[in-house]
């Protein structure tokens, strides 16, 4: 089939890369000429595990081109998908300039019936918006009087550092879809295209639009709320000296709650769980609802990032002047290079305010780092900022380590070397890598999220 992808972002260029893959001939648009230019001369503007090499050999076998060509983009694909960002709106609310200025370019110049997909995550109700921008252009010129068109809701659910297995293996496919002629038309080509994920349907959902747009906000927002229970939970734990750890396995043994996504850290970031959270919140005040649940929710992530920088400064003294710390992890997730709302940047402000120097390291975000800190921090405060070669180098002469990302290069560090490395043998650890047990016994002072109960003895 002939598909046109409009952005090429994190979901773009995934989804362009894998329907590729599957026979497709994609067209990928982007108003960004420097990103554009990069995938023609075999680039990746991001790091997505796999990525690389689907892109690579769809290119080379002629199913995948790169342009910024708006005319060329809506005149190739029969399928047009919506897939640029939507970010948060001065309000919270989410900000549909771009999904609307892509559905303006393919009203300007389409002919004949297009299916046009929103696949960015998109407020009830836009799918309508999309379909009188495109109305209002092909009303205001002179084109094919035959041109007909239908908007679908196709959400997407892949995570970050795992885009490409997401997509080739998903959970479910959503697609909502109106109950007209062209709506019924455009239901069967997403069928089609779909087909080889899923050859009997089973994991497509077929629903009215609205639900469709829903559905991933609803989504989004149950996966953040797990995420903030649990580390209200784990703030508890800390309190009256339980370990976190042991209740998440108790509870998650309970299939009705189930072991996934129960981990207490230093609190959700990236591009999705603190927009997607708001814009639903903002979408109900719209309707005058209230969503305490949500508001709560964000409340508990906002001061969750908080908690490591406090737990240093507990330990350590409110004045932290001529201390020196090293950090481990600055993406917001593993396998990722995305520093969106990453709660790094949280502990570095806080730790710079008390006064400290750092040393930071990450496996792959040490280039956007660098880009992200630079906007956070002034100059002053960023020269108290090292970016270190190794996560030993970060060491180096500091009071401690703080751990903010898992990546699995830091699962299994050479202790003895650690504790030769910091001034004194302490680990704050945010995302709960190590058993307190086996550092008690290795003599590190450590400290998790939610297991006090470990440390005190
Ligand atoms: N990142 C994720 O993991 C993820 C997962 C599921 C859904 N989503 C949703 O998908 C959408 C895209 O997210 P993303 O992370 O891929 O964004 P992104 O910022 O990485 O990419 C968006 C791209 O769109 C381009 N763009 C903007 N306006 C354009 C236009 N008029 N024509 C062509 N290109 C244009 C930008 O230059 C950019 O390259 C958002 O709504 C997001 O919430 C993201
Ligand atoms: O038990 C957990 C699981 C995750 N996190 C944090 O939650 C954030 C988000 O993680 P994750 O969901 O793995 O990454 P995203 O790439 O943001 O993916 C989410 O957001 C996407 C964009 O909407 C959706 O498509 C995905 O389904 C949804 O998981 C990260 O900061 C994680 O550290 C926790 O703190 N504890």
């Amino acid at each position: 089939m002939k598909i046109t992808i409009i952005g090429t972002g994190y979901v773009g260029l995934v989804t362009g890369a894998c329907l590729a893959e599957l026979g497709n001939d994609v067209f990928c648009l982007d108003v960004d000429q420097k990103k554009i230019d990069l995938l023609n001369n075999g680039g990746i503007p991001i790091h997505e595990p796999g990525l690389e090499e689907v892109v690579a050999r769809n290119r080379a076998a002629g199913r995948i081109q790169f342009s910024t060509d708006v005319a060329a983009s809506v005149a190739h694909g029969e399928v047009q998908f919506i897939a640029v960002g939507t970010p948060p709106d001065e309000d919270g609310s989410a900000d549909l300039q771009y999904v609307l200025a892509a559905a303006r370019n393919i009203g300007k110049h389409m002919t004949g019936f297009k299916v046009i997909v929103d696949k960015s995550t998109v407020p009830v109700g836009t799918a309508d918006r999309v379909s009188a921008a495109l109305r209002e252009e092909l009303a205001a010129r002179a084109g094919d009087p035959a041109a007909s068109f239908s908007v679908v809701s196709n959400p997407e659910f892949l995570k970050e550092g795992a885009a490409v297995e997401d997509f080739m293996r998903p959970d479910r496919i959503v697609i909502g879809h109106d109950n007209s002629a062209e709506g019924e038309k455009a239901a069967a080509k997403m069928k089609k295209l779909y087909a080889p994920f899923n050859r009997n349907h089973e994991r497509t959902f077929w629903m009215d639009v609205r639900s469709a747009e829903f559905t991933k906000y609803a989504a989004n927002a149950m996966l953040a709320t797990r995420i903030s229970f649990m580390n209200e939970m784990a703030n508890l734990a800390d309190q009256v000296g339980a370990d976190i750890e042991a209740v998440r396995h108790g509870i998650g043994s309970d299939p009705r709650i189930g072991h996934s996504f129960l981990y207490a850290g230093a609190g959700y970031g990236g591009s999705c769980f603190p927009k997607d959270v708001q814009a639903l919140e903002r979408t109900a005040r719209q309707y005058s609802q209230d969503l305490l649940i949500l508001r709560a929710v964000e409340a508990v992530n906002d001061k969750q990032k908080l908690v490591l920088g406090q737990k240093v400064v507990q330990r350590f003294g409110a004045d932290l002047s001529g201390k020196h710390f090293a950090v481990w992890g600055l993406a917001f997730k593993p396998n990722t290079d995305d520093m969106r709302e990453a709660p790094s940047r949280v502990l570095l402000r806080q730790l710079l305010d008390a006064g400290a120097t750092v040393a930071v390291y990450d496996p792959v975000a040490m280039a956007e780092a660098k880009r992200v800190l630079a906007l956070d921090l002034t100059p002053s405060e960023l020269a108290r900022v090292r970016f270190a070669a190794s996560p030993k180098d970060a060491l180096t002469d500091a009071e401690a380590l703080v751990i903010v990302t898992e990546w699995k290069a830091f699962r299994s560090p050479d202790f003895d070397q650690i504790k030769a490395a910091l001034k004194q043998a302490v680990i704050f650890d945010g995302r709960n890598l190590f058993e307190p047990a086996v550092m008690a016994e290795a003599a590190f002072e450590y400290h998790g999220i939610g297991r006090s109960i470990l440390t005190r003895t």
